[in-house]
């Protein structure tokens, strides 16, 4: 399998300004202190970014206040009632109306022109400012190689905008001023005169004022240090913060991704880099450490006392669809555990944070990461969809994409059990499963409970006890909802036991659309909350996990099990889970 992965190759092999590693100052910032290059344009720019931060005046969408835990009948602050509530928790600095109009943002979506930036960001960016949650004066830079002018990416990204929430009637309006915002800068990534246009570009429009500037770089990863090179040292804001997204795939394994985080970090600081894993934007993602943390029935049975396995699951009804080329480099394991699933899992098994500060959870993702046992390739089953025909339509197999090689070994489903080396987990399979071309979409967690000891009712239950045990089940998506399946008697004189859900479904009890992941993770890396970005050293315990396993099974040539195309999976998945005697929570009779 080839490794397209060599981030500071390519045209960047001599790109560091020799001053770079020479002349290292080390610059305290607010919770630690980092080395950046003393002569850099960076040294400016994260002085000031703490300058910066008291005319910003946007707050993140979470963070301390806990999404401002409004507890109206839609359960939706307004951006007011948010800053309020926000307040309540940590005073906000009062800004001045001319402190206000002194501020800018840029965000340049650099890929611009691509499948992510038109489905994804700028919908999410536009339903950020529909919902009045972008600052006064703010700028869309579109960057990309396509020649486009900006009447041409205003007409591209104008189709994939909606006035979703509300459909309030302004709708027109709104778009056609958010329109006017989004120009469009064609260039090169590796060019610097390139960057240094789009620099004079941004500063005409943002007029002499404070510039903030946030660089999405929506691109193929082979590219993301070309790009931080040349933005970095050509485009970087001089008197205000400049904060770079980027998108997974952070590498591939441990080493390409240190070298990744290596080479970024030449030109940014770890506090500048937002690594994006959308799924940690997600309405329920976020309300785990909710449900865990402020409800006093759950928190005491969460540990290996009473949960007797943990199921992360995701799967999608459609195969890779035009993404094949990408895929086929990383297979699903990357693709999805070793990041969301990953990320879930972490965020579900960690201690208590000391506060809801970034680091401070963040600290306690990384001690759970690195409690666990490295994945086995023998807890591992890997397969790959076929080519498959239902009711006259036929779907195609994973190496019917033209853009993945006939013979590829590609796992497009896999199933895993993981293990967590403390005292809370000790012994409890954290089960993953995850497959494209499957026969439903869906992404959940399920939380297995032991059975109740001494069961009275035991004889009611008759001889499948498993199937009387409580699960709580967290569904992601698609039609958010958290329930607990309960056993109640069924009214009447006799004593029938019945399994029953206690069932919040977010669409009968909140009617407001839910936000996007992105427009969450846009909103907080605008305003600087890295609650929901991933740490370098969150990475490395990540990788550490997985790429062993990674390794074993492409030397060892792992032939992955067919499975048709919109079926339930492999039958391996069953044998995986019986080892540890479980069954998978979503393909039971009254859940499947
Ligand atoms: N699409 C999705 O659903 C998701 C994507 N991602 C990640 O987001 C990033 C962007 O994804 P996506 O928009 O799908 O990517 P695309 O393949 O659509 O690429 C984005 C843009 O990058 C430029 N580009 C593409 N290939 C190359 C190349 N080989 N060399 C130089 N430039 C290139 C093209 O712009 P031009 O030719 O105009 O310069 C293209 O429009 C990737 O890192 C991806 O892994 C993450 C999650 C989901
Ligand atoms: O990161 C990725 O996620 C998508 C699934 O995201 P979702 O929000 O639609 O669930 C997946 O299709 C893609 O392969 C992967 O790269």
């Amino acid at each position: 399998m080839a490794t397209h992965f060599s981030p500071c190759s390519s045209s960047s092999t001599n790109f560091l300004p020799s001053s770079c590693f020479k002349n290292e100052t080390t610059v305290l910032f607010s919770r630690f202190a980092v080395t950046v290059p003393r002569k850099s344009t960076w040294v400016t720019q994260n002085h000031s970014r703490i300058q910066g931060r008291k005319h910003f005046h946007i707050k993140s969408s979470n963070g301390h206040p806990l999404n401002a835990v409004s507890l109206q009948d839609d359960g939706s602050p307004t951006a007011k009632e948010h800053d309020k509530s926000q307040g309540k928790e940590k005073p906000a600095i009062p800004i001045s109306e001319a402190e206000k109009e002194e501020s800018t943002l840029s965000i340049t979506v650099v890929g611009a022109s691509g499948d992510l930036a038109k489905k994804k960001i700028f919908p999410a960016l536009f339903a950020l400012f529909y919902e009045d949650w972008l600052p006064e004066n703010f700028t869309v830079f579109g960057y990309a190689r396509t020649k486009l002018t900006d009447e041409e990416l205003r007409n591209m990204i104008s189709g994939t905008l909606t006035c979703r929430i509300d459909q309030r009637e302004n709708c027109e309006d709104k778009m056609d001023q958010f329109l006017k915002r989004c120009f469009y800068h064609a260039g090169q990534y590796d060019s610097e005169g390139d960057f240094s246009e789009l620099n004079s570009k941004l500063k005409e429009k943002e007029a002499g004022k404070v510039s903030n500037r946030l660089f999405y770089l929506s691109i193929p990863p082979n590219i993301f240090v070309d790009v931080v090179r040349s933005a970095s040292l050509r485009a970087s804001s001089l008197n205000g913060w400049t904060r770079v997204i980027v998108e997974k795939p952070f590498g591939r394994d441990s080493e390409s991704s240190g070298e990744l985080t290596r080479c970024l970090k030449q030109y940014l600081t770890e506090d500048q880099i937002f690594r994006i894993d959308h799924y940690l934007g997600k309405e329920l993602v976020e309300n785990l450490s909710v449900l865990r943390f402020s409800n006093l029935v759950f928190e005491p049975l969460w540990s290996r006392d009473y949960i007797r396995n943990v199921q992360l699951i995701f799967s999608e009804d459609f195969g890779t669809e035009g993404r094949g080329g990408y895929f086929d480099n990383y297979g699903i394991i990357r693709d999805i555990m070793q990041n969301h699933l990953l990320q879930i899992l972490a965020l579900f098994a960690m201690e208590t944070p000391v506060s809801l500060d970034a680091e401070d959870v963040r600290n306690e993702k990384v001690k759970v990461l690195r409690s666990m046992k490295p994945l086995q390739l023998e807890d591992v089953i890997v397969g790959q969809y076929k080519g498959h025909s239902k009711s006259g339509r036929s779907y195609p197999a994973y190496t019917d994409d033209p853009t993945v090689p006939k013979d590829s070994r590609t796992p497009t489903f896999a199933a895993a059990a993981l293990f967590i080396n403390n005292a809370r987990w000790d012994g409890v399979p954290f089960l993953m499963k995850a497959g494209k071309a499957l026969h439903t979409r869906r992404a959940e967690v399920r939380v297995q409970f032991r059975h109740v000891p001494g069961n009275l009712y035991k004889r009611n239950f008759g001889t499948d006890l498993d199937k009387a045990t409580n699960e709580l089940v967290l569904r992601v998506q698609p039609d958010e909802a958290i329930y607990l399946k309960i056993n109640n008697k069924v009214p009447g004189l006799g004593m029938r036991l019945d399994r029953s859900d206690l069932n919040l479904l977010y669409s009968a009890r909140y009617p407001r659309e839910i936000p996007d992941a992105y427009e969450r993770l846009l909103l907080d890396a605008i305003a600087g909350e890295r609650r929901l970005f991933i740490r370098s050293d969150e990475l490395d315990a990540a990788w550490a996990l997985f790429t062993p396993m990674l390794k074993e099974l492409e030397l060892k040539k792992i032939v992955p099990e067919l499975y048709p195309h919109g079926s339930r999976g492999p039958v391996g998945a069953h044998y995986l889970a019986a080892k540890y005697n479980v069954r998978w929570g979503d393909l039971s009779s009254d859940d499947s």
